[in-house]
């Protein structure tokens, strides 16, 4: 599913009509009878009721969008549903097809807000292009205020967007109410993936506007869901060993946070890949040896610290690389000098390595900070490196220029920092966008609070290099393996909602996101 701007948008829109004479009320036409139909599937699927027990008001306003929700009205009538339209420019009220006097409108609109199942907003759509008039807002307020009242029993329906979202930057006007539903049409729009915006939305559907699908495609971003992940699974086939699901090496874990590697090499093997080494010292073995049963060690040598304490841990476990297919680098490794060299020492060979004979390399946590203050790092990684900053790690990366934990100003570093460093770069944050140099971009529809704690990020680093191994591209192994944390998160959440998540209940809800997501019906 792409993903587009409102210039995008108009641009699709011109082309559909002049290279398929898709004018705009064929367009406007199909974008309502498929918003109708899945509010229609909606209702009966997941309320289970039936159109004719519901009782609908239409907020109309004077562009297409109000268009747009005219045509579904007019669709939903259709199949038995009670119809209210309110043209909010004229005041004019109609009620199941008849006009309601003038003096009566006032009272009979309040009579239905108080009344009404669902009030769907297709006041304003991609066309606003002021902040909303008072009495808009008023009109808006009043429907939050009986949705508070009965809650619940009252679900808004928001056309294309809720009236008064900015669809490029995901400002929100001070009037806008959040919808329970919003069914946006032909494509997500830009502004939907940062905040305000996105929790303003409730949860999306996107219906079809008819338009040919040659026209998508010249589009770079897409939206990361269920049927985009779904395509990314490798496969699993019934003659395999697990050399077939591949290696992965982790450099990882140090005495003050022995769990990251536990929670990055438990990811790594729940993902699917076929063995996980840990590369650490000997005092942290009886820690991992008694947590991680399937792991194996290469022990690297301790001794006093220092910068030739790093090159001789590096050196080591070079020497037990080959045959590996990924590499991940930095959770809970911490910032002392001897881990710096090591890391450099390492980053040296790996480049210096024929193509086929390289490892994958991902680059988390610790190993983000220790390269922040190296001068041009970036040029110090291989081609294809992942890197996985949260907002701290990549305003540390940027030189302390800060980045947001949701804003659009994340959707301008992505683009520009995988270009300019040549990495696939996952900015971590509540919609998390993944990035790569020659500039394709998805951005992870779903977000969940309750991964906001700690290790949480080990766990999905072990997961790319996991998918790493098992010959996924970089870009895809990122992408696939940011959708199932999350993944992963709600079905945690189904226990403890959005607080209280250990990042190791993750570990076994990844192959349970993984079977659902095999299940053609999920979304
Ligand atoms: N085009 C197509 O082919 C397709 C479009 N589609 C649909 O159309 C929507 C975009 O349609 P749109 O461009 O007509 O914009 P829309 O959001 O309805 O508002 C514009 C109207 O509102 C007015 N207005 C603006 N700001 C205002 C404000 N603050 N307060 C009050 N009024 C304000 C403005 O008037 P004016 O500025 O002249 O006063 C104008 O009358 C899009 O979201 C999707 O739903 C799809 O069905 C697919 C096919
Ligand atoms: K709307």
């Amino acid at each position: 599913m792409h993903i587009v701007d409102v210039a995008r948008m108009r641009e699709l829109e011109m082309r559909a009509d002049q290279e398929y004479g898709l004018n705009t009320s064929i367009l406007m036409e199909n974008a309502g009878r498929s918003a109708a139909e899945l509010l229609a599937r909606y209702i009966r699927e997941r309320q289970r009721r039936s159109l004719s027990e519901c009782e609908l008001l239409f907020l109309i306003g004077p562009g297409n969008n109000g268009g747009d929700g005219q045509v579904m009205a007019r669709h939903l009538e259709a199949e038995g549903a009670h119809i209210n339209l309110y043209r909010w420019k004229e005041r004019r009220l109609t009620r199941e097809g008849r006009e309601v006097p003038a003096e009566q409108v006032e009272a009979e609109l309040n009579a239905l807000l108080q009344r009404v199942g669902y009030v769907v907003d297709a006041l304003l759509g991609t066309g606003r292009s002021r902040p909303l008039p008072e009495d808009m807002r008023a009109l808006l307020a009043r429907v939050e205020q009986e949705r508070a009242r009965r809650p619940g029993e009252l679900l808004v329906v928001a056309i294309d967007l809720p009236t008064g979202v900015n669809a490029d930057t995901g400002e929100v006007d001070p009037g806008s109410i959040r919808a329970d539903l919003t069914i946006t049409l032909a494509c997500p729009k830009q502004g939907f993936f940062f905040f305000p915006a996105r929790s303003y939305l409730g949860e999306l559907f996107v219906g079809s506007i008819g338009l040919p699908e040659e026209l998508e495609r010249d589009l770079s971003d897409e939206m990361l869901d269920a049927t985009l992940a779904r395509t990314l699974l490798p496969p699993r086939p019934l003659e395999s060993n697990k050399g077939t699901f591949g290696r992965v090496m982790l450099f990882c874990g140090s005495p003050p946070y022995p769990g990251s590697a536990y929670l990055a090499g438990s990811a790594v093997l729940r993902v699917g890949a076929g063995l996980v080494t840990l590369a650490v010292t000997p005092d942290l073995l009886p820690i991992y040896a008694s947590s991680l049963h399937e792991a194996t060690y290469v022990l690297l040598p301790a001794g006093e610290p220092g910068e030739q304490r790093g090159q001789e841990q590096a050196r080591t476990l070079l020497e037990h690389l080959s045959g590996y297919r990924a590499l991940l680098i930095g959770p809970g490794l911490g910032r002392a000098p001897a881990t710096r060299s090591a890391i450099l020492a390492l980053l040296d060979a790996l480049r210096s390595l024929p193509e086929d004979e390289r490892p994958a390399l991902v680059i988390d946590a610790d190993g983000l900070n220790n390269l922040a203050d190296v001068e041009n790092w970036w040029q110090r990684l291989p081609p294809g490196t992942v890197i996985t900053p949260h907002p701290g790690e990549m305003s540390r990366l940027l030189g302390e220029t800060r980045v947001s934990g949701g804003g659009i100003d994340r959707l301008q570093v992505a683009r520009h920092c995988a270009q300019a460093w040549n990495v696939i770069l996952v900015l971590k944050g509540a919609c998390t966008l993944i990035s790569e140099p020659a500039g394709r971009l998805r951005i992870n529809w779903e977000s969940n609070p309750a991964l906001a704690s700690a290790g949480t990020g080990d766990v999905l680093a072990g997961m790319i290099a996991g998918y790493l191994a098992q010959r996924l591209t970089p870009f895809d192994a990122a992408s696939l393996a940011v959708y199932l944390h999350v993944a992963a998160s709600k079905l945690v959440s189904q226990h403890c909602g959005d607080a209280g998540l250990l990042a190791s209940d993750l570990l076994p809800q990844i192959p349970a996101a993984r079977l659902r997501l095999l299940q053609p019906t999920s979304t």
